[in-house]
């Protein structure tokens, strides 16, 4: 079996690799990505050098270089994590957001309408549904529920979804998708809430919570997540789109506050700034169909897994520290040097 991973150095595509090469050791594997900022060879570095592994430098939404590489490589499967996922820098730039999401999985597609695919599967989000009320903890979103995305990155994700179950429709492609609720893990890049408080935490540096905190996400380790593709790229039906959660919803502020015990530092260092523009106040999943389906439910207690990746950071200073060396501090002061003296 020959799977094409595009997006594979960034976080959730690199633990999707690492995942696969260790319960399918006989499979090739070939992760295309464009190396942006939030991608990062680093992430790979134990695949490199395996022999059914090949990593291929460049952008989905460069046609002539997508089709050389169906040319070459005849993929059976193609997993589509390849993607601008930071809400925050799409309400800034929503453009590339656009590019990426939309026009870069059409071009995948129509490479595997030309090449032919046993199967595209498309790594979605929940947040194509919008949001739901605090005070009704009973409502979930199913994959039934319409989509109602707030912010530019929803609403690219949500088009890209459209789009993928248009080829099905009209040319038979055997797609499916996943939507999936927040990720956290190792590799995650430290714009996101859970790295980027354990790094302002580790540093002693003020910890920007957005609005009230009351904000709920339904947080799922990544290897729960990444076991849920792989039982979906195998077994799930061709045009069905599976909603893939943790179960367990928590507010920013309930996670903040658990990063800084594990951390042994103090709750003065929380500072609530201005919040998001559109901020979505609670996304839950109803998994149902994960479960009947394959008998699929996350494994690792958020507890279990906050603390393991709270003792990754740690351990992997050098990862992160690379990385706030370089451009970051330059992102960190726009979107947080006002807010944060307010
Ligand atoms: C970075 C940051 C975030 N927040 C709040 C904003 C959210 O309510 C929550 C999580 O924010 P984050 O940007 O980490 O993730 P979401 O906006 O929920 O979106 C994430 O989960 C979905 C499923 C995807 O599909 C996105 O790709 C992924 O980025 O913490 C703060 O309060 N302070 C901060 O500094």
């Amino acid at each position: 079996m020959k799977i094409l991973v595009t997006g594979g150095a960034g976080f959730i595509g690199s633990n999707f690799i690492h995942y696969m090469m260790e319960k399918h050791p006989d499979y090739r594997i070939i992760c295309l990505d464009k190396l942006t900022y939030a991608g990062n060879l680093r992430n790979l570095e134990s695949a490199l050098n395996r022999e059914n592994f090949r990593f291929i430098k460049g952008d989905i939404c460069d046609r002539e270089l997508v089709y050389k590489v169906f040319e070459e490589e005849r993929p059976d499967i193609v997993v589509n994590f390849a993607a601008e996922s930071h809400v925050d820098r799409s309400i800034e730039d929503p453009e590339i957001f656009l590019k990426t999401n939309i026009i870069g999985t059409q071009v995948l597609m129509d490479a595997c309408r030309k090449y032919g695919i046993k199967r595209f599967h498309q790594v979605s989000t929940d947040e194509v549904y919008g949001d739901l009320p605090l005070d009704r903890p009973d409502l979930k979103f199913t994959e039934k529920s319409p989509l109602k995305p707030s912010s530019p990155y929803s609403a690219s994700k949500a088009s890209a979804d459209l789009l993928v179950m248009a080829y099905h429709r009209t040319y038979e492609l055997p797609v499916t998708i996943s939507r999936c609720s927040n990720n956290y893990g190792p590799y995650q890049f430290p714009e996101k809430l859970i790295p980027l408080m354990i790094i302002n935490a580790i540093h002693d540096r003020p910890l920007p919570v957005y609005g009230d905190g009351r904000n709920v996400r339904d947080w799922i380790h990544v290897k729960d997540h990444c076991e849920a593709i792989d039982l979906i790229i195998h077994e799930g039906k061709e045009g069905e789109i599976y909603n893939i959660g943790g179960e367990n919803e928590r507010s920013n502020i309930e996670v903040v506050k658990m990063i800084l015990k594990e951390l042994g530092k103090p709750e003065s260092l929380i500072k609530f700034v201005k919040d998001r523009p559109g901020h979505d106040r609670r996304y839950a999943l109803d998994i149902t169909k994960m479960k009947e389906e394959f008998g699929w439910s996350p494994k690792i207690s958020f507890e279990e897994g906050l603390r393991s990746t709270i003792k990754w950071y740690l351990e992997n200073r050098n990862w992160w520290e690379e990385i706030i060396n370089g451009e970051y501090m330059k992102y960190y002061e726009k979107m947080y040097g006002e807010r944060l003296k307010e």
